[in-house]
């Protein structure tokens, strides 16, 4: 049989035991399905049989029936919102969700820590780099090993093991006595980063109800940008320590880990893990503690009958990757959850949060102190607007949302560009030239502007500032040890700098910073809520589950591997194609994200995880066309004791 005949057999197949399961329940006035036909057309992979079905003429109801209907759902609805979600769900998403903790956390309190650490231990500029990079390499190659620990060990082990990595690193980071140390701590702190980051959202969207999934994964990247926040905090109130801050500031991330480790030793395992290992009876435990005692019969008998379709479907030998790849949904699912998570890192956030500082320096801050402080702020929209994101997704959808979003990023980089462009054309000029000492580097005497002279990385801007006219400029070497002073002249120490002179690394003085900043703030705002979480979001829902923690390592190694790509590639772009070069190629990559998410990602919210699988039949990027299936919606209603799937068009269903 042909693949093509296997996909439709399956589409057949998932709608006739959806349609037999609904006739089931209608009739047997026991537990109550009723899942709503498309508005209009079919839903997209349901094929040509499903667009039949849904064309079909529903039987009228009578106006009295219509009316007792409305009823029921206002009462089923209003049921369903008191008592349907136990507090466990979210208690349970919080202890998770710390893993995205220790993810922003570990990342963002590195650049804090190196202003004191190059200081301390003389670190070269190799060293900083290794510091700051081996942990994102360790957690691009633990995401993918995650995958293969996830499925054999389970989410909860995962999630132990991973927090056991961040006590380990944060105790080695605080207890270092020298370098090698601190990279051994970098590096074990980057194997836990890795398997929580594809863990933590699979882990959350097995054990959330639909209605809730989404918002309840999106509060893991909540906690992402809540780490990250937390660090610059840390950051800032540690550099007033003349010696060891670091310590504490590497070190604080234990608590969190800590915490987690202990609460994870009481918390179950995925319940959809659980059956898939036939572990059944167990799962049946855990999903009814989960679902605070409900009825959860037809939850766990839907799970169940989806895990033997999928197995039954999947078919094949070999390893997970290869199934996924030779079998249409799933081939198409991972693209989609690689291209977001691609993407998401290509619209360049990471150089925005690691370079802010530099950002804010340019529109006019001069003390490094109030640069950590005012970094502090960038990381704070960031964390106000993913809020935003919890808010919206299960209003408005994850594709609205991440289109919405990425619109806004592209946009707000293209402002971004333009005021490093305006700023660069109106880049101050070169009015000194003092004599060079070491006559074999006349390199940066040759600038004629600061632009050219800040791109360049050996040499620095040396100015004295009057009211807001710019004296005695000149282009000089910068220090080999420390970019914080030149490597001679005026600016070659604190006690020479009088008298207003300053030195400006990496950035030039302009009075066009106040539209950089509109453009960063804007960027955050619009990059936030939608192209920051929804990646995690939906690669923890798009995949069956035999494919489910595969495909999430894979789109969590894709997510570091470029996290590594755009960070550590900004200064040189920056250097050959300049600022807003960088800034405009950016938002060219936004541009191409939104023609990818337009055309390749379909509205998961509200589905049940065993239905989405359906969503990726058709031909890839072929989700543009359906946009009218948006509007369809499973919800489990409890009505009197009965679970049901409740929707518009619902009605010939309901007594
Ligand atoms: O979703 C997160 C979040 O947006 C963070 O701010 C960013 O630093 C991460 O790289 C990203 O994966």
């Amino acid at each position: 049989m042909s693949r093509k005949q296997v996909d439709h057999d399956y589409t057949l197949r998932s709608m006739s035991n959806l349609m037999g399961e609904r006739w089931k329940r209608a009739n047997d006035g026991g537990e109550r399905s009723l899942i709503k036909a498309p508005s209009s057309g079919s839903i997209s992979g349901q094929g040509a049989s499903a667009s039949a079905a849904a064309a079909a003429p529903a039987p009228a109801p009578d106006a009295s029936s219509t009316a007792s209907t409305g009823d029921l759902e206002r009462a089923a609805r209003k049921q369903f919102q008191q008592d349907v979600t136990p507090g466990f769900v979210y208690v349970l998403a919080v202890f998770s969700a710390l893993g995205g903790f220790l993810f922003g956390y570990d990342t963002g309190v590195i650049s804090g820590a190196m202003l004191m650490l190059k200081r301390e231990l003389e670190l070269s500029a190799l060293w900083q780099e290794l510091l700051i990079s081996s942990t994102v390499v360790a957690a691009a190659l633990s995401a993918l090993l995650g995958g293969f620990l996830n499925g054999l060990f389970g989410r909860r082990v995962c999630i132990l093991l991973a927090s056991f990595f961040f006590t380990v690193g944060g105790v080695v980071l605080s207890t270092a006595p020298g370098k090698e140390a601190l990279l051994a701590g970098r590096i074990i702190v980057g194997v836990g980063l890795g398997v929580a980051s594809m863990t933590v959202p699979v882990y959350i969207a097995e054990a959330s109800p639909p209605h809730l999934r989404g918002q309840l994964v999106t509060v893991n990247t909540l906690f992402i940008t809540g780490g990250q926040f937390t660090a610059s905090l840390i950051d800032g109130a540690f550099s007033y320590m003349h010696r060891g801050g670091w310590r504490y500031m590497l070190g604080l991330s234990v608590l969190p880990a800590l915490l987690q480790f202990l609460g994870f030793l009481f918390l179950p395992e995925s319940p959809r893990w659980l059956i898939q290992r036939g572990l059944t009876q167990k799962a049946r435990r855990v999903l009814s503690q989960i679902r605070g005692n409900q009825n959860i019969d037809e939850e766990y008998d839907s799970i169940k009958n989806s895990i033997e379709e999928e197995e039954k479907d999947s078919g094949g030998d070999g390893p997970v990757i290869w199934q996924m790849l030779t079998y249409p949904p799933t081939r198409r699912a991972l693209l989609v959850g690689c291209g977001l998570q691609m993407f998401q890192q290509l619209s360049g956030i990471n150089t925005v949060m690691y370079y802010s500082a530099t950002i804010l320096q340019m529109s006019g801050v001069r003390d490094d102190r109030l640069a950590i402080w005012l970094a502090g702020l960038t990381t704070l929209t960031n964390f106000l607007f993913t809020l935003l994101g919890v808010w919206l997704v299960e209003r408005v959808g994850r594709r609205k949302l991440t289109l919405g979003s990425i619109l806004g990023t592209c946009l707000s980089l293209s402002l971004l560009a333009i005021g490093f462009l305006t700023s660069a054309q109106h880049s101050p000029p070169v009015t000194f030239h003092p004599l060079d000492p070491d006559i074999n580097n006349s390199t940066c005497s040759k600038y004629q502007m600061c632009e050219p002279c800040m791109l360049d990385p050996r040499c620095g801007f040396c100015y004295r500032e009057n009211g807001s006219a710019l004296l005695a400029a000149s282009c000089v070497p910068v220090d080999k040890g420390s970019t914080e002073h030149a490597a001679w002249g005026r600016c070659s120490n604190s006690t020479l700098m009088k008298d207003q002179t300053h030195w400006a690394y990496n950035y030039c003085p302009t009075s066009y910073s106040w539209l950089v900043l509109l453009g960063l703030v804007l960027y955050l705002a619009a990059f936030a809520p939608g192209m920051g979480p929804m990646p995690w979001t939906i690669n923890s829902e798009i995949y069956p589950l035999w494919a489910r923690s595969t495909g999430n390592a894979c789109a969590a190694g894709v997510n570091w591997t470029f996290n590594i790509l755009v960070s550590l590639t900004f200064l040189h772009l920056a250097q050959y194609l300049t600022y807003y070069g960088a800034f405009f190629l950016y938002s060219s990559m936004a541009l191409l994200g939104f023609i990818f998410v337009y055309g390749c990602l379909p509205e998961t919210k509200s589905r049940r995880l065993e239905e989405i699988e359906a969503l990726f039949e058709n031909q890839l990027c072929s989700c543009g066309a359906s946009d009218s299936d948006e509007g369809r919606q499973v919800e489990y209603i409890r009505v009197k004791g009965s679970n049901y799937h409740l929707s518009d068009n619902d009605a010939s269903d309901v007594d």
